[in-house]
């Protein structure tokens, strides 16, 4: 297959160049070059089993080091795959929220401090308004602004996954990863996941990697097409779905996939 380098114009908030991810010998990731705008959703769409997930943990360097990652992934001009680039300073910048919502078996306060308190901050002053803050960037706040000692636990699904994504803006961070963030929700809580991340959007770069062709040609704002480990297409959402490159992004969108 041709090597397709995903270029735009755009101010761009990240970037990996001939990126592959390879887990022992089993490679799954191949020489993949994409560039993020800042400030915009872009949606990653594929089959099952293409790599989405493994390319989307490499950009905040989730993969533990038994994972080989190659090639570039530029973040503000630095390499940031180098060894000598501390991962734990590169996801304090890059923030994740999973598949499943994930809060701790705490308060929903003490789920936005926890990590707040690890990072060093732990002025209440600075501590209460960065819970406030990001529970209101996550459209949670009017629904648990009463009790905000409740166990995180007893929230609804969507309630949880709002959390997580208020758990990640906690820290400030600059780009939000996020791996099929609504599959796990009714159709209500992914209409509130979706519409809290088009807000988010002015603030942040979102990548979400996703199933669902609607949801992609819902929210984002930018696609790109995996096939097999590569990148095969990338443009504006509407261009994407409307008039695909190649026929093998035109036959996955419309359902054919085979
Ligand atoms: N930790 C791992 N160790 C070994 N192989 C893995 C690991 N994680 C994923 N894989 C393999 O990598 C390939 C790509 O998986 P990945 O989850 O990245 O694809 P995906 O496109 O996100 O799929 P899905 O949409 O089903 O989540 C699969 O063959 C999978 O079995």
């Amino acid at each position: 297959m041709e090597n397709y380098i995903a270029k735009t114009n755009l101010e761009l908030a990240i970037e990996t160049k001939n990126l592959e991810v390879i887990y022992g010998d089993h490679q799954v990731v191949f020489d993949s070059s994409l560039e993020f705008p800042r400030h915009k959703i872009t949606a990653i769409i594929g089959a099952s089993g293409s790599g989405k997930s493994t390319y989307l943990r490499s950009l905040n360097r989730m993969h533990d080091k038994t994972v080989t990652v190659n090639g570039q992934i530029v973040y503000r001009g630095v390499d940031i795959n180098q060894p000598s680039v501390n991962a734990y300073e590169v996801r304090k910048q890059i923030g994740m929220v999973f598949q499943r919502p994930n809060p701790f078996a705490k308060s929903i306060r003490n789920n936005l401090v926890f990590p707040l308190k690890e990072n060093g901050i732990t002025d209440k002053r600075v501590l209460d308004e960065r819970v406030e803050e990001s529970l209101k960037e996550a459209a949670l706040w009017d629904e648990v602004k009463d009790d905000l000692n409740k166990s995180a636990l007893e929230l609804s699904g969507g309630q949880q996954q709002r959390l997580c994504i208020a758990r990640a803006l906690a820290l400030r961070p600059d780009i939000l990863l996020m791996d099929e963030p609504a599959s796990a929700l009714d159709p209500i809580s992914t209409e509130k996941v979706e519409a809290t991340m088009r807000k988010l959007r002015r603030n942040y770069t979102i990548i979400i990697v996703t199933h669902n062709m609607q949801q992609a040609s819902r929210v984002s704002d930018f696609t790109t097409f995996f096939h097999q480990g590569r990148v095969v297409e990338f443009a504006p959402t509407q261009e994407l779905f409307q008039t695909p490159r190649v026929k093998m992004t035109e036959d996955y969108i419309s359902g054919n996939f085979g």
